[in-house]
């Protein structure tokens, strides 16, 4: 079992920091965000919401172009393009940070562009959601991953974790327990591994075990883990190293939600809301 030990506020404090004067867009993080299919635009303008309103330069959105109407009305700070430009795309390396997954829905073409990824681009990927699930499907013993040298971030929920604990031929959360599911998902797969939940938890073998203190049930409500998908690929596009962008996510996600409960009450707030409080929270962090 790994070390355990709580995310702060002091400890967020010395990861995200006052921008320097000079800086420009093209040095806050360029992130791409592969999300949304018909009837899930949503998931991607939350994961893009999140991505802009937690520091990223630029982002883009990759989806099928059904989309775009819907997309850039929702988020018109964001770019979009084909998903089918994906695949051919391998100027992947003017991204900072890649997120894939939300509201994507599972099918082998979709586990093939992921595995593309993981191969040829070298900076950190944030697998979330129909991300992951395709991989639990496909990949056997999750090998694209395992892989992979460059930082991959898993952000589960249990039921996601389960079927990445099936695709291994493991237990569920529910047999193994919360911290021992998210350790073994982190050893055998290599990756910074969020579990989320009541207390979310943040992995890496060898690096501890980290309990985040912010949040509440008013989180649970559809589209969250969306938000939380763009706040870590924005972090880590930063230049954030992949296992402090994940326990800093987790936090600033988890403050914006108190914010909304604050704000708005834990039976009426929603993802949006959650987004929405995201630069406050930034600011109650940075100061400014
Ligand atoms: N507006 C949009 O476009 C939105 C789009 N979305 C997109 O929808 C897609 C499907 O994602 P999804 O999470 O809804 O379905 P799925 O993976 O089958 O999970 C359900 C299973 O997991 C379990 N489970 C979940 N949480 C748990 C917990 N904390 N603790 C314990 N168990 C938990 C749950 O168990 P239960 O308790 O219900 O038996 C059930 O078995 C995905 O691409 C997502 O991005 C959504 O984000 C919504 C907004
Ligand atoms: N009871 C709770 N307390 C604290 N945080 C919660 C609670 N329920 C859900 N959350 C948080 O809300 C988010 C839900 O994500 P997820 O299950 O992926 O939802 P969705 O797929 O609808 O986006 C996660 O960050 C999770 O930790």
């Amino acid at each position: 079992m790994e070390n355990t030990g709580l995310i702060t506020f002091e400890y967020v404090n010395t990861v995200i920091k006052e921008r320097p004067k000079e800086i420009h867009k093209g040095q806050c993080g360029r992130v791409l965000i592969i999300a949304g299919s018909v009837g899930m635009a949503g998931a991607a303008v939350l994961a893009a919401r999140g991505a802009l309103k937690s520091g990223a330069g630029l982002v883009r959105i990759a989806a099928p172009e059904e989309l775009f109407d819907i997309l850039q009305t929702a988020v018109p700070q964001a770019t979009c393009m084909s998903i089918s430009e994906v695949i051919s795309l391998r100027s992947a390396e003017i991204y900072k940070a890649i997120a894939i997954g939300p509201g994507m829905g599972v099918d082998e073409k979709n586990y093939f562009l992921i595995k593309e990824i993981l191969r040829e681009y070298d900076g950190p990927v944030v697998l979330d959601a129909d991300g992951l699930n395709s991989l639990a499907r496909f990949d056997e013993n999750l090998e694209n991953i395992r892989q992979r040298k460059s930082p991959t971030i898993l952000t589960p929920h249990p039921g996601e974790a389960d079927r990445l604990l099936a695709a291994l031929g493991e237990n569920s959360v529910k047999l193994l327990g919360r911290i021992k599911s998210a350790e073994l998902l982190a050893e055998k797969t290599g990756a910074v591994v969020l579990l989320k939940g009541a207390g979310t938890l943040v992995t890496f073998k060898g690096n501890g075990t980290y309990i985040n203190t912010t949040g509440n049930p008013g989180m649970a409500t559809g589209g969250s883990g969306d938000v939380l998908t763009g706040v870590i690929a924005a972090i880590a596009a930063s230049g954030v190293e992949a296992f402090s962008a994940v326990k800093a996510g987790a936090f600033i996600h988890g403050m914006a939600g108190d914010i909304a409960e604050e704000r708005h009450g834990q039976w009426g707030m929603t993802s949006v809301d959650i987004e929405e409080a995201l630069p406050a929270a930034f600011k109650k962090i940075v100061g400014k």
